[in-house]
Formats: structure tokens, C-alpha cells, sequence
């Protein structure tokens, strides 16, 4: 970790986006080694103590039950924790094929300062509201720029997309409870656009299906992705020679109903810029999804959530020796039995279903960048994969990566066992309504998600 960035290098980075946890900033300057990388820097949420670097990078339980993988719980700080785990971990699941394992810079407390200014005027309001740049840290997470290509001959162009694909499959656990059945039935992704709507986080319901773009099927993908062009929300973006052109800054929230005039203009410039006419551009990205199969992996490693959260909650009680409040709470006998199964297993079986149950969970909410573009001469001598596109008579070659693979905290169990709940209960409540808003949940869940950031 030779190289340290101050107040004076801030200028070169630039906002390129963001997430819950992390700003993601792209090199503007004239290093040649920094060239083609982004730098993904902490946040905390507004208002908390600031994180000390280096303290409390894992929790004693957390300790515990990641112990087989020594260089992770050995990592002295947040950062080199994450990148542990990418390497240690994510890499084994996903195929290190698609997966950039990044390195770490030292950053000073005015580098860090001074970006947070410069940054400001570009970040979406309700992200600002909600976290800052941690000036503690003493660490930045650097990476390639998966928009891009590096040596993209000059003239030619780069068409990358993002997509946040979610969860793949619909759960099967023997936990579930009757009353939550309809998990069985309908995708996590859906359930929750109901209660998203309700609270503001987005203006429509997304026709997007997860179930599809992880169907290996093309004609599915392809209906995926569609429909993931029609409503984005942080689900789907596309970036042109690295700037973004299409789908929300920030993620989350997506404030407009209709598509803006600025996006229209961008899908244009893209056909100008690239000759791909839009239908075109998406059967590409469909095309290199099926023909690439780099869903599988993914769609596997989400599956190791094999016993949802239902099942999950009680094998956490008894990591944390606590009694569990999921069974403190039933008056349902036939539960209480089922349950008292999971309360009987051993510590190591306890700590392989969370283990798996986090892994699970990074596969869930992780993005895939995939970049696109034309071959010289009509083929590719790059390595790279490549794909004829008969629409436009023109050969591709693409790459694509897994980002935020970032490792799950365990104390995140119990809010992800009341976010279920609250999603069902929700959607259950709304169809009941005929799908109109019911008022009975208000407690808002960006809240909650943000004090897990600390
Ligand atoms: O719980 P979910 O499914 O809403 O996922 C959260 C994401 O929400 P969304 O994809 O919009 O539904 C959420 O994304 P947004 O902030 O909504 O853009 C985060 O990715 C969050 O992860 P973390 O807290 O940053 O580690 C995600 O939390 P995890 O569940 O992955 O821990
Ligand atoms: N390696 C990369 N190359 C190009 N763009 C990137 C890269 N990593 C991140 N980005 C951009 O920055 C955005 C935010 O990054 P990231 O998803 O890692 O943040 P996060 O805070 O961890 O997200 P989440 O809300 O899912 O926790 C991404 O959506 C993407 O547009
Ligand atoms: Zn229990």
C-alpha cells in the first residue's frame, strides 16, 4: 500500500457514483497507473460516531463464525477486510474470471475532506441526507473501471451496462410459515416494489423479473432486460465511454416517472455515437448474458440461503447465545417444534448456515458491469469474448465483472428477518386492498438500513 493520496490529488478524482454504503469516484488525472480506476471510498451514516480505521473490523461473533478464512478475520482494517473477502471468499463462489479483487491506497483525512466538498453539487439530495464520507478512514478501495475499456483504440466507443439483478429464485424452505406462503410464489423483488412505492423509494411498480434474467432462456433475459430498460430504478444503467447516460446517479430513489428528456437525448447519442439502434443494444447485453453463462455462479451462491430467513433467524440465536425472539414471540405450538429443530443443531452447523446465509446475501444485492465494444477488423484478438450482432452486421467484444461484493455484517440478521415480514405482511395487506396503499406500516426501512452502516 505504497501510495498515499492527499488534499492536493482530490482535484484528479471525480463522482462517479454511488451506493448505501460506498461513493465511488473515477480518475481524471495524468498517473498513468491511476488511469482507468475508480476509488471507492467509505461512508458513515449522518450523525453516527465516525468509524475508527483498523477498530472493531469484525465483531466477536462475526470472529467466530468467518474463523476458517484467517486472512479475513486477521485483516487489520474495513477495507483490507472487504478485499479479503472478495478474494478469500466471493471468488471461490463466483469463478475469479469475473471478479476484480482491487487493491488499497492510503488516503489522508484532507484527501477525504476535501473530496466531500468537491463531490457535493453532484450527489443525490436523499443520499446526502443519509450519509457522509468517513474521514476516519486512512484507507480507499481501488479498482478498474469496469465502464470502460483500458486502450479502447481512440475513435471507437465503449458501451457498458450495470445491472443489479437481485434475488434469482424463488425460496422452497420447509420454515417458511403458512401465513408467509405466498414467498413461495411471488419473487422477494416484487413483494418489495409494493412496500418501495409506498414508502416514497420509488414512482412505479418495475415490471422487471428476476426469475427471467436468470432463466438461461434468451428470449427471457431478453424480456429482462427490457423491462429493467423500462424502469431502471438502481437496477440497470448504462454508461457511455464511462459516463453515465442512462438510470438514476446514486441509486435508489428514481424521482421521475416518464423517462427525462436527457436520457432520451443520451439513448440517441448512443445510436449516433455507436450505430446500435436501442432494440439492438439489448439483445446484445441479453446475448452476452446467455451465451456467457456468467449468471450461473451467481444464481448458485444466492441458493445457498437454503433455509430463507425464517430458518436462518434461529440457527443466528443460538451464535449469539441469546434467546431467540422469533420463538419467544410464537403461541403456535406446530412452529415452536418445527423451530426447536434448528435450536437443537450444534455450533458449527449453526455457523455454516450463517455463513452461507451472508454469502447469500452479497450474491443478492451485488451488480454486474458488463462492457461492450467493436471489434477491429470483425475479430476479437483481445481475449476477450465476442458477439456477432446480425441486426447491425457488427462484432463485439465484452468483458464483464462482478462489483460490490462487500461482505454482509452479522448483526444484520435481525433486520433482515423484520424487512421479510414487513415485506410480505405489506404485500399481502396491498392485494388484499386490491392493491391499493394500506397505512398499517409506516416505519420507514431506509432508517433501519442506514443504522447498519455504522
Ligand atoms: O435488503 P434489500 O434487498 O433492500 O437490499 C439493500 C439494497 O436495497 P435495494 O437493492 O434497493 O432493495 C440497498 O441498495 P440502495 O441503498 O437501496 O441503493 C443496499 O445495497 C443494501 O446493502 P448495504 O446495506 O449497502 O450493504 C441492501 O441490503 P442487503 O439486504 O443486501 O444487506
Ligand atoms: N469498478 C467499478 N467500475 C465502474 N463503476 C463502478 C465500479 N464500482 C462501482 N461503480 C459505480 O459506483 C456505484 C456505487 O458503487 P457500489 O455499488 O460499490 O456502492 P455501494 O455503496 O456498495 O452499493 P450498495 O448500495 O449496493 O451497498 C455503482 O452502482 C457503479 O455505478
Ligand atoms: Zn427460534
Amino acid at each position: 500500500m505504497a501510495m498515499l493520496l492527499r488534499a492536493e490529488d482530490a482535484k484528479d478524482w471525480i463522482y462517479k457514483g454511488e451506493g448505501a454504503a460506498n461513493i465511488v469516484l473515477s480518475y481524471r488525472g495524468s498517473s498513468l497507473f491511476l488511469l482507468g480506476k475508480v476509488l471507492r471510498i467509505q461512508k458513515v451514516p449522518k450523525g453516527s460516531t465516525k468509524s475508527v480505521n483498523g477498530c472493531a473490523v469484525l465483531s466477536r461473533h462475526e470472529k467466530l463464525l468467518w474463523g476458517d478464512v484467517e486472512e479475513l478475520v486477521e485483516s487489520k482494517s474495513k477495507d483490507i477486510a472487504q478485499q479479503n473477502y472478495i478474494k478469500h471468499v466471493m471468488s471461490h463462489m463466483l469463478g475469479p474470471k469475473y471478479i476484480d479483487e482491487g487493491t488499497y491506497v492510503t488516503v489522508s483525512r484532507e484527501f477525504l475532506e476535501s473530496v466531500e466538498k468537491n463531490v457535493h453539487d453532484q450527489r443525490p439530495a436523499w443520499r446526502i441526507n443519509a450519509a457522509e464520507v468517513d474521514t476516519s478512514c486512512d484507507s480507499a478501495f481501488l479498482i478498474s473501471d469496469h465502464s470502460v475499456f483500458t486502450g479502447t483504440p481512440r475513435g471507437d466507443f465503449c458501451v457498458a451496462v450495470e445491472i443489479k439483478p437481485k434475488c434469482g429464485f424463488l425460496p422452497s424452505s420447509e420454515f417458511i410459515t403458512k401465513a408467509n406462503a405466498i414467498k413461495k410464489s411471488v419473487t422477494r423483488f416484487r413483494m418489495h416494489q409494493f412496500l418501495k412505492l409506498h414508502q416514497g423509494e420509488i414512482s412505479n411498480i418495475s415490471e422487471y423479473n428476476p426469475l427471467d434474467l436468470f432463466s438461461g432462456s434468451k428470449d427471457r433475459i431478453y424480456q429482462a432486460i427490457t423491462t429493467l430498460f423500462a424502469t431502471p430504478q438502481n437496477n440497470f444503467r448504462i454508461f457511455l465511454n464511462g459516463s453515465l447516460i442512462f438510470g438514476g446517479l446514486g441509486g435508489g430513489m428514481d424521482s421521475a416517472a416518464v423517462r427525462s428528456h436527457e436520457e432520451n437525448t443520451a439513448i440517441k447519442d448512443l445510436i449516433k455515437v455507436s450505430g446500435l439502434q436501442l432494440p439492438g443494444f439489448l439483445e446484445l447485453v441479453a446475448e452476452a448474458i446467455f451465451s456467457s453463462g456468467v449468471l450461473d455462479k451467481l444464481l448458485a451462491t444466492q441458493k445457498l440461503d437454503v433455509l430463507d430467513i425464517e430458518g436462518a433467524i434461529h440457527a443466528y440465536y443460538n451464535i449469539i447465545s441469546q434467546p431467540c425472539m422469533v420463538c419467544k414471540n410464537l403461541g403456535d405450538p406446530e412452529l415452536l417444534d418445527q423451530y426447536s429443530l434448528l435450536h437443537s443443531f450444534p455450533l458449527d452447523k449453526s455457523l455454516k448456515i450463517l455463513r452461507d446465509y451472508l454469502i447469500a446475501a452479497t450474491a443478492k444485492d451485488c451488480s454486474l458491469m458488463i462492457s461492450f465494444r467493436p471489434v477491429q477488423g470483425g475479430s476479437a484478438a483481445s481475449g476477450y469474448n465476442s458477439i456477432f450482432l446480425e441486426s447491425s452486421n457488427q462484432n463485439f467484444e465484452y468483458k464483464a465483472y462482478f462489483i460490490d461484493l462487500d461482505m454482509k455484517p452479522l448483526e444484520k440478521m435481525v433486520h433482515y428477518y423484520e424487512l421479510d415480514q414487513k415485506i410480505v405482511i405489506f404485500y399481502m395487506k396491498s392485494k388484499d386492498l386490491g392493491g391499493s396503499l394500506c397505512d398499517s406500516i409506516t416505519q420507514g426501512t431506509k432508517d433501519r438500513k442506514i443504522q447498519y452502516h455504522q
